[in-house]
């Protein structure tokens, strides 16, 4: 299922020019500089303005073309933006329910999304004295308790401090991995899009710059710094021993220095491609950490004097970048061993 966007958006000092196709679930971040059109698009999708030369297909939901044109109201998309617009003079009840209303959804939908953001003991308290981050929380809450067939988030931790921020992440990572709805979420921080993007969407004045999985366009969130990135989910199987602790992924079990997570939760890991190292023999059983065999599945030429090399280890595709010479003789198909340098868990 894919999600299907066309629009010519035309401004004084501004065109909006784009043709995509993204999936239809799973969280996509539309990024891009101030100005770029990431709020005209947003608001071209969710029907909020109609342009007059757009087509857009959600799964088999055709919203526009040439022809016809769905209006904002009967897309049933949940919105959530930077302030929560909550009702100030309700409660947090009311305020979830507002959604349940409008779109008669029913109330086990309420009831999902009030667990999902854990907010049950919040809901006889008045908005006034709820934090900005549990406020937020209510609004992502009451976007979802519509129902809806799409959410789309625009810069929606934008507003809060970095303490606020911390808080919410954890239940966007859920959401995601909960909902079957697709995601469509805007915002300017490249390590938030690194914890709870699977696709990218890159804009540049008004122009689609790249369109991709996340594993694959990492590294252009980042431009200044660091080459190819590799981000990959794991889940926390157990510690070890003390200070590290083991990490199932599609590749094979990481074993890296941490303690205190919990059995289970699922978390990100990041890797330079320029930390994956290369063996042609087979490391030493028990004296080195996280090797894995691997296999060459293309070679690229990447900055002057690197080659970037695209290898599967066991279930999952990981960038390695190393200097051309250590790619001599390397090509599709050749077997070797991975060892994986450093490690950083982003979430
Ligand atoms: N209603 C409008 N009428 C005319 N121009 C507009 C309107 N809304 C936005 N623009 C212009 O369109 C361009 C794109 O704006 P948009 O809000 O989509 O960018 P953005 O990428 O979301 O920016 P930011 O990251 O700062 O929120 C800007 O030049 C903006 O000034």
């Amino acid at each position: 299922m894919t999600i299907l966007a066309r629009f010519l958006v035309e401004r004084e000092g501004f065109s909006l020019d784009v043709d995509l196709k993204f999936p239809a679930r799973g969280l996509t971040a539309l990024v891009g500089p101030s100005g770029c059109g990431k709020t005209t698009l947003l608001r071209a999708i969710a029907g909020l303005e109609r342009f007059e030369s757009g087509f857009l297909q959600v799964g088999n939901l055709l919203w526009q073309d040439r022809d016809s044109f769905v209006p904002a109201h009967k897309r049933s998309i949940g919105y959530v933006f930077q302030e929560p617009r909550l009702f100030p003079h309700l409660s947090v009840r009311r305020n979830v329910e507002y959604g349940l209303r409008r779109r008669r959804a029913d109330r086990q939908t309420l009831h999902q999304a009030v667990e999902l953001l854990q907010i049950g003991h919040l809901l006889d308290r008045s908005i006034a004295g709820l934090s900005g981050g549990e406020q937020q929380r209510v609004g992502i809450a009451r976007a979802l308790a519509a129902r809806p067939t799409m959410l789309l988030m625009d810069e929606p931790l934008a507003a809060l401090d970095m303490a606020h921020k911390q808080e919410i992440i954890p239940y966007l990572q859920s959401l995601h991995r909960q909902l079957e709805i697709p995601v469509l979420y805007v915002s300017h921080s490249a390590d938030e899009v690194m914890r709870l993007a699977d696709h990218l969407l890159i804009l540049d004045e008004g122009r689609l710059q790249a369109n991709g999985p996340m594993q694959e366009l990492s590294h252009l969130l980042y431009p200044s710094s660091g080459g190819y990135r590799n981000v990959f989910p794991v889940h926390v199987l157990h510690s070890s021993e003390p200070g590290l602790c083991l990490f199932s992924s599609a590749a094979g079990i990481f074993t890296l220095p941490h303690q205190g997570l919990a059995e289970g939760r699922e978390l990100r890991l990041q890797v330079l491609a320029r930390d994956v190292l290369l063996c042609f023999q087979k490391p030493g059983e028990g004296s080195v950490l996280n090797a894995f065999p691997a296999r060459v599945v293309e070679l690229r030429p990447s900055l002057p004097g690197l080659c970037l090399i695209c290898l599967q280890v066991g279930d999952l595709s990981l960038y390695s970048e190393v200097a051309e010479k250590v790619s001599v003789g390397l090509q599709f198909g050749s077997e070797l061993y991975v060892q994986i340098n450093h490690v950083e868990i982003v979430g």
